[in-house]
């Protein structure tokens, strides 16, 4: 379970608090107006923002004092964070050992998980060299491997065709069924919080609401949520 247990933030003047628990192993979207906070609640869960008050726990622990890289939870920006002058295998690495001095077991372990993601034979190659959809398996192999309980996703296949994009939401799916993993995943596109999020929390006035079923909050949108989907 991960639980904002009466979490404050400020941002200037803005102001945003979150009273909600996610169970594990759960999808939910995150849908609000641009400027609403999404990235903010995310940040919250990520440590990059350290709450004003309230506590954020995983499973119980609290994490709130955690930085970001004891935290177990991993983040997946729109950018895909790819080093431009590494290569697929030593980007999806750096998911294991930052400083990629990697055992035999951990390549072979790579290997397998580039497999996973249909990226085999292109272990060598430089992010520049591959299509955006290839980019987009590069970084979800990264998360493959870190396995962390708690996968943060801001608006991750945005610069994906309709096609692709349906494509990678649905191997991030399967990688989150095998890995157990929560999904907390920031999106502007109503038909992606349905098709890969049951849950959705919505973003709106300073609040991030609990988690509700995605479709009855969509077919039914509070004022606020109505007038940003159009
Ligand atoms: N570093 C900052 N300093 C001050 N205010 C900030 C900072 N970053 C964001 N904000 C403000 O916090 C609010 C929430 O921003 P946030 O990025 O969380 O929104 P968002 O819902 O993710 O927006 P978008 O959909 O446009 O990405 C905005 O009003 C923004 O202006």
């Amino acid at each position: 379970m991960l639980e904002l247990d009466g979490v404050r933030v400020t941002r200037g003047t803005f102001g945003l608090s979150a009273d909600l628990s996610v169970p594990t192993g759960a999808r939910v979207a995150i849908i609000g107006a641009s400027g609403s906070g999404k990235s903010t609640l995310l940040s919250l869960v990520a440590g990059f923002l350290p709450p004003d008050q309230g506590r954020v726990r995983v499973d119980g622990r609290d994490i709130t004092a955690l930085p970001p890289g004891r935290r177990p939870v991993s983040m997946l920006f729109q950018d895909q964070n790819l080093f431009p002058h590494l290569t697929v295998a030593q980007n999806v690495g750096l998911g294991l050992r930052p400083d990629l001095r990697l055992s035999e077991a951990q390549r072979a372990r790579i290997a397998q998980v580039l497999d996973e993601v249909g990226l085999e034979g292109l272990e060598a190659r430089k992010p520049a060299n591959l299509s955006g959809g290839q980019q987009s398996r590069v970084a979800l192999a990264r998360v493959l491997l870190r396995a962390r309980p708690v996968l943060l996703l801001d608006e991750p296949f945005a610069a994906l065709g309709p096609a692709l994009k349906a494509e990678m939401l649905a191997l991030l799916a399967r990688i989150a069924e095998g890995t157990g993993a929560t999904v907390l995943m920031v999106t502007h596109d109503p038909e992606d919080a349905r098709s890969f999020a049951p849950q959705t929390i919505l973003v709106d006035g300073g609040v991030a609401h609990p988690p509700a079923p995605t479709g009855p909050l969509l077919d039914n949108p509070p004022p606020g949520l109505r007038a940003y989907l159009g």
